[in-house]
C-alpha cells in the first residue's frame, strides 16, 4: 500500500492536471491523473462517457479510479473536479495531504474556453462554474489540508505547494527531497492568506481546513475543524506572509 505525495482537488480549470504535472516534475516523482485513468480503461474521452452514460455512471467509474489511485500511486495525484462529491472519496481523502487549487470563476471560465471537452459546463461555462462552486467550495475547503490560490503563474503555484509539502511530513514517509527547498524555510503566506487579494473574495486559504499533529512514528493524524483549527503554536503554517499576493 502506498500513498500519493499530494492530491490536487479543485474546480475544472483550476490547473489540477497542468500544475500537477509540473509539480511532479519539480519534485522528481510520478504524476497520475484519474481522468486519464478513466479514459484509458473506457477507451474513450471523458466527454463521450458523460454524453453516452450520463454523469451518475461517470461518477461510479471515477470513484473506482480515484480509490485505486489513492491506494496505488506514490507521486502527485490530480483528481477530476467532481471527484470530491462522492462521500466514500471524501472519507478516504481524510488520510492524505490534499491541496485545493482556488481560482476565481471568471478566470476558470477563461481557461476553459468553449468547454467543448467539458459537457457539464456547456452553453454557459461561467454561469455553470458559479453554480458548481457554490456547492463544491465548502467541500473543497473542508477536505483541503491547504487551499492555495492558483490564479497566478504556474511556477509560483508549484513552488508554493512544494514549500507547503516540505513543512508538513507526509502520512507515509517524508516529503520528497526536492520538496525541501534550500535555505531558510519559506513562510506559508499563500496557504494562510485571507483578505481582499484572495481570488474568491472570501476565505481562500483562511487557515487550515484541518490541522495536523504528528503521532507515533510517521503516522499523521488529521483533525477535523472543531477539534483543532490551528497548527501547533510556532508551527510555520501559523505564519501569514506576503507571498500570497504573488500567486
Ligand atoms: N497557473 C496557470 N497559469 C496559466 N494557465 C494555466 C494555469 N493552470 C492551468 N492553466 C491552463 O488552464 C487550462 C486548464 O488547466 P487544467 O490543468 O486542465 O485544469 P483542471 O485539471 O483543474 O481542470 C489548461 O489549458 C492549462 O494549461
Ligand atoms: O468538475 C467535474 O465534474 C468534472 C471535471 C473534469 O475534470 P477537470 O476538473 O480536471 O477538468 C472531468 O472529471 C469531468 O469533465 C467532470
Ligand atoms: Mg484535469
Amino acid at each position: 500500500m502506498t500513498s500519493p505525495v499530494v492530491v490536487l482537488i479543485g474546480p475544472p480549470g483550476a490547473g489540477k492536471s497542468h500544475i500537477g504535472r509540473a509539480l511532479a516534475e519539480y519534485l522528481g516523482v510520478g504524476f497520475r491523473d484519474t481522468d486519464t485513468d478513466i479514459e484509458r480503461s473506457a477507451g474513450c474521452r471523458i466527454a463521450q462517457i458523460l454524453e453516452r452514460e450520463g454523469e451518475a455512471h461517470f461518477r461510479v467509474r471515477e470513484r473506482r479510479a480515484v480509490h485505486r489511485a489513492l491506494a496505488g500511486h506514490s507521486g502527485v495525484l490530480a483528481l477530476g473536479g467532481g471527484a470530491v462529491l462522492e462521500e466514500a472519496t471524501q472519507r478516504r481523502l481524510g488520510r492524505h495531504r490534499v491541496v485545493h487549487l482556488a481560482v476565481a470563476p471568471q478566470q476558470l471560465a477563461a481557461r476553459i474556453g468553449s468547454a467543448a471537452t467539458r459537457p457539464l459546463l456547456a452553453d454557459d461555462p461561467e454561469g455553470r462554474l458559479r453554480t458548481l462552486l457554490a456547492v463544491r467550495n465548502p467541500i473543497y475547503r473542508r477536505l483541503a489540508t491547504w487551499t492555495v490560490p492558483a490564479g497566478g503563474r504556474s511556477h509560483l503555484v508549484v513552488a508554493r505547494i512544494a514549500t507547503l509539502l516540505a513543512e508538513l511530513p507526509a502520512a507515509h514517509g517524508p516529503a520528497p527531497a526536492a520538496a525541501r527547498p534550500p535555505g531558510p524555510p519559506a513562510r506559508s503566506g499563500a496557504a494562510a492568506h485571507r483578505g481582499p487579494g484572495d481570488p474568491l473574495g472570501r476565505e481562500v486559504g483562511g487557515g487550515l481546513g484541518r490541522a495536523a499533529e504528528l503521532k507515533t512514528g510517521d503516522q499523521l493524524r488529521l483533525h477535523q475543524p472543531g477539534h483543532q483549527q490551528r497548527p501547533p503554536a510556532g508551527h510555520p503554517l501559523q505564519q501569514v506572509g506576503p507571498a500570497a499576493q504573488h500567486l
